[in-house]
């Protein structure tokens, strides 16, 4: 058997074209374009090329992008600072610093600063409980690109036995959270877990997010599994030349791919999804500023 690939990348571009079509109607019917602002602080190549795939990726949708290149010894003062003028502007409608930031800048300092209504990456206490109760608000962009791909692959996941594996405030947890709200059986896994493998050969469903190159081996995987590869590590690559490297998931995915259903590629699986869902949960948020009901299709 070999596993469907699931292409992160071709569903990104559908989900793109559904943004751009309720941009569209935001703008012709209610006289609303959304605006998205990215700060990035230093010059870190591989932070500046995600940021300007951002800022391309939220014009080609219809919506405004607002860009803050900062320099790598900015203040913190500064940066808060920035953050308090977009969070008081009309046309801002999300905010997103670009993680990491340099080490003299305190992170939970900015995340506190993000109004929560314009919080995109939904980072903020008062968005983690809406995503973990239900409400209407942004959903950490990961693991809701995560969701849309594994509700397209099975449709109804009530009832599955879906791993997650990774226990992060970014990803591991809120994904628990969303699984469990589509009435999944939801174990999360971690660096203590006993017996993964173990774990992993009763799940219908796995969500690797440890962050740790090539560590679900594919004789884990229960056969017909769906899994959901949300690691992107860069890695030597010898057999490509001196000094190359490649981009690899958390599951070994050419043994995986023999035994699973269907299975994320690294890159052209999560990672496409992620912006994707940035740009849905701006549509979101300028939604709610308004008092207008989210569309149901960008959204948990
Ligand atoms: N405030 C904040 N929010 C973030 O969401 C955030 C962040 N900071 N800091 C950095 C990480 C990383 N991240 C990625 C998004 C997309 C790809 C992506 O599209 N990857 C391509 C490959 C890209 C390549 O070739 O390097 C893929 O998997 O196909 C990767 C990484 C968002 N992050």
């Amino acid at each position: 058997m070999t596993a469907k690939i699931i292409d992160g990348k071709a569903f990104a571009a559908g989900l793109r074209e559904r943004i751009a079509e309720h941009v569209a109607r935001l703008k012709s019917e209610h006289g609303i374009t959304p605006g998205l602002a990215v700060i990035i602080v230093g010059h870190d190549p591989a932070s500046q090329v995600y940021v300007n795939n951002k800022a391309r990726q939220t014009k080609e949708v219809g919506m405004n992008s607002f860009k803050y290149e900062l320099p790598e010894d900015v203040s913190e003062d500064e940066v808060l600072a920035l953050i308090e003028e977009l969070n008081n502007r009309d046309d801002v409608n999300g905010i997103l610093c670009q993680l990491p930031v340099p080490k003299h800048i305190d992170e939970n300092k900015i995340i506190n600063a993000l109004s929560p209504a314009k919080d995109v990456d939904c980072f903020s206490p008062e968005n983690v409980g809406k995503v973990a109760i239900g409400l209407p608000g942004p959903v950490p962009c990961t693991p809701l690109g995560s969701l849309m791909l594994l509700r397209d692959e099975l449709g109804d996941l009530s009832g599955k036995n879906a791993v997650v594996i990774g226990r992060s405030n970014l990803v591991g947890k809120p994904m628990g959270a969303l699984l469990l709200r589509d009435s999944a059986t939801v174990t999360i896994a971690h660096s203590r877990t006993q017996d993964l493998p173990a774990i992993c050969a009763a799940a219908d469903i796995i969500v690797a997010a440890v962050g740790r190159p090539e560590m679900v081996k594919g004789d884990w995987i229960k056969p017909g599994a769906t899994v959901i590869d949300v690691g992107i590590n860069r890695v030597n690559a010898p057999e490509k030349g001196e000094g190359k490297t490649k981009l690899v998931g958390d599951v070994e995915y050419s043994e995986a791919a023999k035994v699973a259903g269907a299975i994320t590629p690294v890159p052209g699986g999560v990672g496409p999804m992620t912006i994707a869902c940035l740009l849905a949960n701006t549509v979101t948020t300028a939604c709610l500023a308004n008092g207008l009901t989210p569309p149901s299709d960008l959204t948990a």
